[in-house]
Order: C-alpha cells, then sequence, then structure tokens
C-alpha cells in the first residue's frame, strides 16, 4: 500500500495554555476570547444543508459533532473529503497541518465511559485492521477522514503506544439528541474513542506530534509488550517517547478540587468521580481533590492554599453556594492579587446551578469538564470584576 504523508506547520496554532507569563494586558485579553469561548463551546455545530436532494434528506443527521453521512453516499464516494458544503464546515477543513492516508480501525472503538486511556490501548490488538486507508488530515478546527469531520473542540486527549503504528483519538462529541434548541435542552455528550492505523511507527509519531500542536493532551505509553511483565523486552521495544514528540507534549495542568459533597442533594461526589474525573484524568491533569467538611471550609481552603500546590487553577464543584465560597475565600487573601489571579473552574454539581450557567452558559458537568480541559480554566476573578463592572455582556 503507497501511503504518503507531508506535514506542514501551523501558523495558526491557538495557544491558550496558562503555563507562561504574558503581559497583562494580552493575558486580559486571552482570559476574555476564553469566556467567550467557553459561553459558546457547548453550542451545536450545525453543518449548512447540501445542495443536493440525497443529502438534504440526511442534513439533520449531519449536525453531529461527528458527522457522518456516509450511509447517504454511494460506496464510491466513501473514500472522498468533501470540502465544500458551507462556511462552518469549510472552517473546520480550512488549514491543514497533517495530513495522510488512516486506516480506521472499527474494531476497537470504544465508547465506554469508564474505561481510561491506557485500557483502552492495552486491550487493543497490534495487529492491521483488513481495512482500506481513507485520506485523512488534521486540521487546527478537526480531523477529517473519510466524510468523516471530528471537531477539535470534542477531542480530549490522544494515546500513543511507543512503536506501534496505532493511535487513539479519545473525544466527547455531543449526542445527536442534544441539538435543537440549545437554550432548553441539555447538552450531552458522551466519549467516542477512535483508533487509528497508520503506515508506520513513524508517520503515527507524525500524527500525534501534529494533535500535540493542536493543544491535544498526549498520553504517551510503553509499547505493550514492553509494559506486559511476562513479555518484558526493553531491547527490542525501547520505552523512551519519541524526541519529537518529547518535546511537543505539553506538561499536564495541577489544580485543587474543591467539592461540596452535599450539593445536588449529595450527588456532587457521584457526578465528580463517575463523569467529570475520568475526562480529567484523560486530559492528564493532576488534581488534588478536597471534600468539603463543613459550611465554610471551601471559603478557608481559598483563602489560604499554597498557590504554588495548584498552580493552574481551582475547580469548584457544587452548586453556587460552593462558587460563591471560594471567590469569597480568594478575595479575602492576604495577598488579594494572588487571589485574583488563580483561573477557576466551575463543574456544575447543585441543585440549581444558576450562576454557572447564567454567567457562563455551560450547565451539565461534562461540557463543563471539557471547557476546562479545552481552554485550560473558566474564569478568573480579576476579570470577572472587570467585566461585571461593565454590565453589558463580556467586554472590556
Ligand atoms: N460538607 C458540608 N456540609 C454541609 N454544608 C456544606 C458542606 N460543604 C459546603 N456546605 C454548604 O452548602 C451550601 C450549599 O452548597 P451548594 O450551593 O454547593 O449546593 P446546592 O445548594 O445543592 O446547589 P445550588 O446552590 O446550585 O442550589 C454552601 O453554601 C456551603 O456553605
Amino acid at each position: 500500500m503507497q501511503m504518503s504523508e507531508s506535514l506542514s506547520t501551523n501558523s495558526n496554532a491557538s495557544s491558550v495554555r496558562v503555563s507562561s507569563p504574558q503581559p497583562q494586558s494580552q493575558q486580559s485579553l486571552r482570559r476574555l476570547s476564553l469566556c467567550s469561548q467557553i459561553a459558546t463551546h457547548s453550542s451545536p455545530i450545525v453543518f449548512p444543508e447540501k445542495r443536493t436532494k440525497k443529502l438534504k434528506a440526511s442534513s439533520r443527521r449531519s449536525e453531529v459533532g461527528v458527522n457522518d453521512v456516509q450511509a447517504e453516499k454511494s460506496k464510491g464516494d466513501e473514500h472522498r473529503i468533501d470540502i465544500g458544503g458551507g462556511d462552518e464546515k469549510s472552517d473546520l477543513l480550512a488549514g491543514v497541518v497533517y495530513s495522510g492516508k488512516l486506516i480506521l480501525d472499527k474494531r476497537n472503538n470504544t465508547t465506554t465511559a469508564s474505561s481510561n486511556s491506557s485500557d483502552v490501548d492495552q486491550k487493543s490488538s497490534t495487529g492491521v485492521p483488513n481495512q482500506e486507508a481513507v485520506d485523512a488530515k488534521l486540521t487546527s478546527k478537526a480531523l477529517v477522514w473519510g466524510s468523516q469531520v471530528l471537531p477539535l473542540d470534542d477531542v480530549i486527549s490522544v494515546t500513543y503506544n511507543v512503536g506501534l503504528r496505532h493511535f487513539t483519538v479519545h473525544s466527547y462529541p455531543l449526542k445527536k439528541s442534544s441539538y435543537g434548541l440549545s437554550c432548553f435542552i441539555k447538552p450531552r455528550r458522551s466519549r467516542k474513542d477512535f483508533r487509528f492505523v497508520a503506515s508506520s511507527a513513524e508517520v503515527a509519531v507524525q500524527w500525534v506530534g501534529a494533535f500535540a500542536d493542536q493543544q491535544c493532551f498526549v498520553n504517551c505509553l510503553p509499547h505493550p509488550l514492553v509494559s506486559s511483565k511476562k513479555q518484558s523486552s526493553s531491547e527490542l521495544f525501547p520505552m523512551d517517547i519519541p524526541h519529537e514528540l518529547l518535546f511537543k507534549c505539553k506538561n499536564p495542568p495541577k489544580m485543587l478540587v474543591i467539592l461540596n459533597p452535599r450539593s445536588g442533594r449529595g450527588r456532587s461526589s457521584k457526578v465528580f468521580d463517575g463523569i467529570v474525573e475520568p475526562i480529567f484524568k484523560l486530559a492528564g491533569f493532576k488534581l488534588e481533590v478536597v471534600k468539603t467538611t463543613s459550611a465554610g471550609h471551601a471559603k478557608k481552603l481559598a483563602s489560604t492554599v499554597d498557590i504554588s500546590t495548584c498552580p493552574d487553577g481551582i475547580i469548584c464543584v457544587g452548586g453556587d453556594g460552593i462558587i460563591n465560597e471560594v471567590l469569597n475565600g480568594l478575595l479575602s487573601r492576604d495577598n488579594q492579587k494572588e487571589g485574583i489571579s488563580i483561573p477557576i473552574g466551575i463543574i456544575p454539581a447543585g441543585s440549581d446551578n444558576s450562576l454557572v450557567w447564567t454567567v457562563l452558559g455551560v450547565r451539565d458537568p461534562v461540557s463543563a469538564a471539557i471547557s476546562i480541559v479545552k481552554v485550560n480554566f473558566l474564569l478568573l476573578l480579576s476579570s470577572w470584576c472587570l467585566l461585571r463592572k461593565r454590565d453589558n455582556g463580556w467586554r472590556l
């Protein structure tokens, strides 16, 4: 099978991580743009209607994160990437950062919410599926293969086992039923893993590196045979992360989680442990979780926590009350400047959650977790204060 890959640099790659300090004005602008990203993150991506009758009929079904118009197309069209179809779709398909041939291994794709990245790849066989390679490309906004489009906004991370030809893309696309009147219908996302096979291990590394360039977290794991005690052979399969991946992979964010176990009539711990923490783990986050023991505990924590232990932020899990406590705790710190500079994430797990929905436009815990993973934090108290003064939306 003839493979051809070409690597080009992406000048438009957005950098939304919080690690490097920037001048204050730029930081404020970035935070504002992040807030607006968050507000729109849970909105559905709607591809415009196709011109032909056949595709018009399927346009309702194409309003999904993973765009599957395959069923309506003839088999001859199967491996063609359709770039036409309107501005929004063209927007997703523009700005190619890497392209080549990939095989989607349908045998190993999972939708299990609880399985973690290493489970997925340990379970996978290393054999190559008997399927045809299709044209694939990674743009700054989406992964496209055949006629399928997976927006990068829905991608949490990529798992790669050193030395193998395959890699797995972990995503949380919106369920079809979540579209429509997004103001009234609770958006629902569920996990979907796509296992791709490249022409060689070197090409797989390049694909994974291209994902890393687009701010996707990369779980780099040893070769399955090396990690297996029985068949350990570090000489045959070096465990070292390929050099080209090493410098592209980012340090995972380190955050403090303050969880009110009484929120949401006692359901918040279940929400966090069952559906939220797996997303953060998949994205490589290092979390320290503290469950509050009484009213006022969250405020005390926020007012005294050593910020160097959670340099990337504090995530509040609960309802409006716990957010209120954390904000007040940060404002009452001896070093208030430090307090208002710490990024704050909110996972709605209370009984009402009106604050997070009103201010950030996110109301389900999965979408909120994905927003934090994709843009790294939700709001900054300093920006919040600034914005509240204006009283007309998220502007300076
Ligand atoms: N361990 C705890 N035991 C009892 N109360 C607590 C505990 N931890 C926090 N609290 C208090 O519980 C109050 C309500 O919590 P929170 O707002 O998070 O949940 P909720 O009432 O379910 O959500 P919402 O405010 O959205 O309706 C908070 O103001 C906080 O002071």
